[in-house]
């Protein structure tokens, strides 16, 4: 699947939305990518995926399992998990940290890969990574349907994406004056600054 076919998908799921966005990562964007508007839709979700299956499988070989952060990640993840033929577990927030729960582990042997959603900056990506090291599995690397950081988040990990984009990201105190007049929209789950 081409960088342009993953675009007409996000475009075609009404998922390339313009506005006043305040990011995970506390950043603020003129551009989200609504990635939920794509999983909706489980026949564009397997296209997707699929693709993202054949990228993983070439670039690291044969997987066991797929771990995903919540709550983006988990869809992806499945439907990728799916196309591999591996197992798939998600990591969530617990007092704001990912955790493994639910009784997922990540068995000695394992090969892993991590499969994201969206990238921009890499953080929640980072804490994933994070939140599985002391497991006895392999992470042999990462994924992401959409990769907007223009290939400069790090992760500490390979990483392979559907489409890379750069799309402009900005300090809460340094906004264009275009989004400085618009109101802003926190759309992701991440707690807002000062809760738990
Ligand atoms: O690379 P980053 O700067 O961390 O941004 C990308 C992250 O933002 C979104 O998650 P979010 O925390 O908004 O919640 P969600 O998974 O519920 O959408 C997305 O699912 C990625 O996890
Ligand atoms: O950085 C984010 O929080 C983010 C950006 C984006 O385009 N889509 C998304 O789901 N999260
Ligand atoms: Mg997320």
């Amino acid at each position: 699947m081409t960088q342009d076919e993953v675009l007409a998908e996000f475009r075609a799921a009404g998922a390339l939305l313009e506005g006043h966005f305040i990011l995970t990562s506390g950043r603020h964007s003129a551009v989200y990518l609504q990635k939920n508007l794509v999983f909706m839709d489980p026949p564009r979700t397997e296209r997707l995926c699929r693709a993202l299956a054949e990228r993983i499988r070439a670039a690291y070989g044969p997987i066991d399992m797929v771990v995903s952060p919540a709550v983006g990640g988990i869809v992806p993840g499945y439907e990728t998990a799916r196309a591999l033929g591996a197992k798939t577990v998600f990591v969530e927030r617990e007092n704001g940290q990912f955790q493994l729960r639910r009784g997922f582990a990540i068995p000695k042997g394992a090969r892993v890969v991590m499969v994201e959603d969206i990238i921009t900056t890499g953080l929640s990506s980072r804490e994933c990574l994070a939140s599985i090291a002391d497991q006895p599995g392999e992470i042999v690397g990462a994924a992401c349907l959409i990769d907007r950081s223009g290939g400069k988040a790090e992760l500490g990990k390979p990483l392979v994406a559907l489409a890379t984009l750069d799309i402009p990201t900005f300090e809460a105190d340094k906004l264009p004056p275009e989004l400085a007049g618009l109101p802003a929209v926190k759309p992701g789950s991440r707690a807002l600054a000062g809760q738990a």
